[in-house]
């Protein structure tokens, strides 16, 4: 009898499990479940109430779904038995976060309060909390605050207290109603055991929770609001444990509507990017691995902590316990790409596209393989939903230098890709100068499978070769082994995360390596792209904000 353990990995538009023998790591089966809801950023569900720019929320129970439709379906799929499963573990995006009761009940939930869109949960691309944010880094930088350094400097608009506060600012009533703030990967582990357990992960990126500091002083807090003075020890109460604990076992209902035992080991939450360093057998200092899809996450070990600028955290344990875990990230790299695919091609090449039997991205692909590195004359900033890293600001937008009337779609497609390349090699320029070595790649995600250009521009830009997962679904694998972990040795699961990733974790035998004339070329485009990056961004030129500011007049929550 073989032994598995299920994964499942929450993304922003779908959540997937995966079934995974843990002998090998081989994925068994998998199945997707779109989110019933989607992303919600116009209207709230079955509601007349619009919802402000920036916003981007999600319906609890699409998770739910997930747990019931696509477990019992990988279970089915591959005709293995509830008993041959001893753990299920998940990752998630982050921070993605929702107010509850005293019961542990989603706000949204409740009738009287799901007509206010502060009772939902927000997504992580949720970037209507920019003002709390920079308020946020005013007061932290004033006060001299030693935790910002632990995050490039900057508290980024997308985490838990800029969400919090915000919820706050516009609704304090349902501020005031909320028992705790919590993860939706600690609220999904809870619906699954019965119990609400933080885990260690987005406690410290995206909560400002360090092992040994805790969260900041109820001074700090105060000085932002004196209302917020508390939070930590009421709204953010709760246990904060290790990657990999067991966090229960599943309860009696949920076992039976995931098909599977009451009892099997549930391990904590854990984040998407974080979860694929041991998918993709990474659990040594020196390798960036790259969870590349609608946005990057980038994650490195080291055995130290220091500084690097814009870097989304440092947290120790936060991605394999006895390492210090450091993540940046680039908040839209495949949405980009959507965008352009979405809203800048002319109908002729949706024809071509169609015509060839392949999708549009792939067409655009094939055309823009053609050119060399360089010969479109064109250059872009790839902000079109804000820069993560290094610069922290989610109020930059994109820009695209160099258009004439010649300008063809597969050529603008180009410099897109090209765009996001030189963002990532921002990225490991700010670990290499601040003594993080990066001396390997490696890539998973939806976005190596699909688009080989790209992955050999990122190889020809950082002139680094880079590694492929062999698994199609690595957080989800890597959430696999965390699974095991919590299962434990005695159910025939593993002792360490590093155990489980030297068994479990496989790469391509297909690398990209760089082309030394094409990263030639890229120095110089990387040198103007630089030029771009620090005079739109760094505040010389700060026209993107003033545009912003000009286009995005206040409106909240207006029914219509
Ligand atoms: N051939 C392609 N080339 C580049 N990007 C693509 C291609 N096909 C889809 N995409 C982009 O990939 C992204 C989805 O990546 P994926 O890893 O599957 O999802 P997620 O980030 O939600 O886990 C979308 O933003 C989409 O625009
Ligand atoms: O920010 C994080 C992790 O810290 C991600 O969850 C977020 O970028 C969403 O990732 P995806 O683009 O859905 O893979």
């Amino acid at each position: 009898m073989s032994t598995y353990t299920i994964g499942v990995d929450f993304g922003t538009e779908s959540g997937r499990a995966v079934l995974v023998n843990i002998a090998d790591g081989a994925e068994v089966s998998e199945h997707v479940t779109p989110y019933r809801h989607g992303v919600i950023d116009s209207t709230l569900p079955n509601s007349d109430t619009k919802l402000e720019a920036e916003w981007a929320l999600q319906h609890p129970q699409d998770y739910v779904e997930v747990l019931t439709t696509s477990v019992p379906a990988v279970l089915k799929q591959a005709g293995v038995e509830a008993s041959e499963v001893i753990g299920v573990g998940i990752d998630f995006t982050a921070c993605t976060m929702l107010p509850v009761d005293e019961w542990g009940t989603p706000l949204c939930f409740h009738d009287e309060l799901k007509e206010r869109p502060h009772s939902w949960l927000k997504l992580w691309k949720h970037h209507a909390a920019q003002d709390e944010a920079n308020e946020l880094n005013r007061i932290a930088e004033e006060r001299g605050e030693d935790f910002l350094q632990r995050y490039g400097g900057k508290i980024s608009s997308e985490w838990m207290m800029a969400k919090i506060w915000q919820i706050l600012n516009e609704d304090a009533d349902m501020y005031e109603r909320t028992d705790l703030f919590l993860e939706a990967t600690d609220w999904v582990i809870a619906q699954m055991t019965g119990s609400i357990v933080r885990n260690s992960c987005t406690a410290g990126y995206k909560s400002i929770w360090h092992k040994q500091k805790g969260y900041p002083s109820e001074d700090f807090f105060k000085a932002l609001d004196p209302r917020l003075e508390k939070l930590t020890s009421t709204k953010l109460r709760g246990e904060i444990v290790p990657l990999g604990t067991r966090a229960g076992g599943l309860t009696e209902e949920m076992g039976e509507r995931m098909g599977l035992l009451p009892g099997t080991a549930v391990s904590v939450g854990n984040v998407d990017a974080h979860a694929a360093a041991p998918g993709v057998g990474v659990v040594s200092p020196g390798k960036l691995v790259m969870a590349m899809g609608t946005s990057i996450c980038h994650v490195v070990l080291s055995e130290r902590e220091t500084e690097v600028e814009g870097m989304c955290g440092v947290v120790e344990d936060g991605i394999i316990p006895g390492y210090f875990g450091y993540e940046a990230g680039q908040s839209a790299v495949g949405d980009i790409f959507a965008w352009f695919v979405k809203n800048g091609v002319p109908g002729e090449v949706e024809q071509a596209a169609e015509n060839a039997g392949v999708s549009i991205h792939q067409y655009l692909e094939e055309k823009a393989s053609l050119y060399k590195p360089g010969e479109t004359g064109l250059l872009a900033l790839d902000w079109m939903n804000g820069n993560r890293s290094v610069l922290v600001d989610t109020d930059l937008s994109g820009l695209i230098l160099g258009l004439t009337l010649q300008s063809k779609p597969e050529e603008i497609y180009r410099a897109l890709l090209e765009s996001t390349a030189f963002g990532t090699k921002k990225i490991i320029d700010a670990f290499n100068d601040n003594g993080i070595h990066i001396e390997e790649v490696y890539a998973c995600g939806g976005l190596p499978q699909k688009n080989k250009l790209l992955m050999q521009m990122y190889a020809d830009v950082t002139n680094l070769e880079i590694k492929v997962s062999a698994a199609s679904q690595t957080p989800a694998l890597g959430a696999a082994m965390f699974a095991a972990v919590a299962a434990g040795e005695e159910m025939g699961g593993f002792e360490s995360i590093t155990q489980a990733a030297q068994t479990m974790s496989r790469v391509r035998d297909e690398t990209f390596k760089p082309i030394p004339e094409n990263h030639q070329i890229y120095q110089k485009l990387y040198e103007e792209y630089t030029q771009l990056h620090d005079y739109f961004g760094r505040g010389e030129n700060d026209v993107m904000k003033r545009l912003r500011a000009l286009k995005a007049p206040k409106a909240i929550n207006q029914s219509t």
